[in-house]
């Protein structure tokens, strides 16, 4: 089926050292998109399994036509990302999103929470690009013309990633033997949201600072489906005797890293999970070298509602979800988008 656009995949990664071969790495589990696409039961039970686990999982895009589009387009951003981020640093500061009290547009290194005990600053760039804007849902902010002339291919990936990420919320639904569109009812396409594609650049770290790529964090939207060619995520091991400790996500050429965000885990109170996550310099060979990802963040519709939905809603207690920014944040419900914009307010010195 997909063959032309694997060989394709695997470009980008044949002109990158390889991760090392001996290093240990996560064993988040692996799921094929076409029996994800298909609702295969076991393939249903094992995303659900990886999401309260691990809360990280591989999705193989090579076995289905929907995925390889995703692969091919994420290589073409991968190119995009390197020539926007070449671009002068006045010139790219023009769009800097703290600035225009936005989510959308630039951000520069150095800028996100210090949250590992040692303080690092991180060595971490990134534009924010909206599917509000790029769909014209809302009045599109200001991007660069590098940007701005690959709309289309953006707007291509945002909808195939939405779409992917809408297969998985149905696959959890299903799995929690709920209406199978209870989640996706909360992330509409058409609807308003914080859903954004980041295009990233990690520069190698200065040897002579300490510096980090990213700090520890969670997510915060619905789910996140991450493109890297570099080894450099880590995440949270659940192996027994190193439960806890930070393990590497290996990239594997023609499959995403998929995760979920607090709005999941309060969404189905505490059922889901969002797992901490940072990024460190890349191991061995592919130290010192620049390290791009491509993600789509999907966000909840800003009039959802955060708190559980269906039978995740006993009416019991709701668990704590990423409640750092207020008191009472557990017992006033907010929309999605008042959530946003209270932890956008820690972002102008925070991460996501
Ligand atoms: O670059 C990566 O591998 C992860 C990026 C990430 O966690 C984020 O942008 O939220
Ligand atoms: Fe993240």
């Amino acid at each position: 089926m997909a063959t032309a656009t694997t060989s394709l995949t695997m470009q980008q990664h044949g002109t990158l050292p390889p991760f090392p071969e001996t290093l240990s790495h996560a064993p988040i589990a692996e799921i094929s998109s076409r029996k994800l696409l298909a609702k295969d039961l076991e393939t249903t039970a094992a995303v659900w399994k990886a999401c309260q686990t691990y809360g990280f999982f591989y999705l193989d895009m090579t076995d289905s036509d929907q995925g390889c589009k995703l692969v091919a387009d994420a290589e073409q951003l991968y190119g995009l990302s390197k020539e926007t981020f070449a671009l002068p640093f006045q010139e790219k500061d023009k769009y800097d999103f703290r600035r225009r009290k936005s989510f959308f547009g630039y951000k520069p290194s150095g800028s996100v929470k210090k949250t590992d005990t040692s303080q690092r600053p991180d060595t971490t760039e990134f534009f924010n690009v909206g599917k509000d804007c790029l769909f014209d849902v809302a009045p599109s902010n200001p991007y660069p013309d590098i940007i701005q002339n690959a709309r289309p291919l953006l707007r291509d990936f945002c909808k195939g990633a939405h779409e992917m990420a809408m297969e998985i919320l149905r696959t959890l639904a299903r799995a929690a033997d709920e209406d199978e569109e209870i989640f996706v009812n909360l992330n509409r396409f058409e609807e308003s949201s914080g859903d954004h594609i980041r295009l990233t650049l990690k520069r190698p770290s200065d040897e002579k600072k300490s510096e980090i790529g990213l700090p520890s964090h969670t997510d915060f939207g619905s789910v996140t489906i991450l493109f890297n060619w570099l080894g450099g995520l880590q995440i949270e091991s659940r192996t027994p005797g190193r439960i806890g400790e930070w393990e590497y996500v290996k990239p594997v050429p023609g499959k995403a890293i998929i995760n979920l965000g607090d709005a999941m885990v309060s969404f189905s109170n505490g059922a889901l999970k969002s797992a901490k996550h940072r990024v460190v310099e890349s191991p061995g060979a592919q130290a010192g070298i620049e390290r791009v990802s491509v993600v789509y963040f999907v966000r909840p519709t800003h009039h959802s509602l955060m708190k559980p939905v269906g039978k995740f809603d006993s009416g019991g207690s709701r668990v704590k979800v990423g409640g750092k920014f207020s008191d009472g944040i557990d017992e006033k419900v907010y929309t999605a988008k008042e959530w946003l914009e209270e932890r956008f307010v820690q972002l102008s010195h925070s991460k996501e």
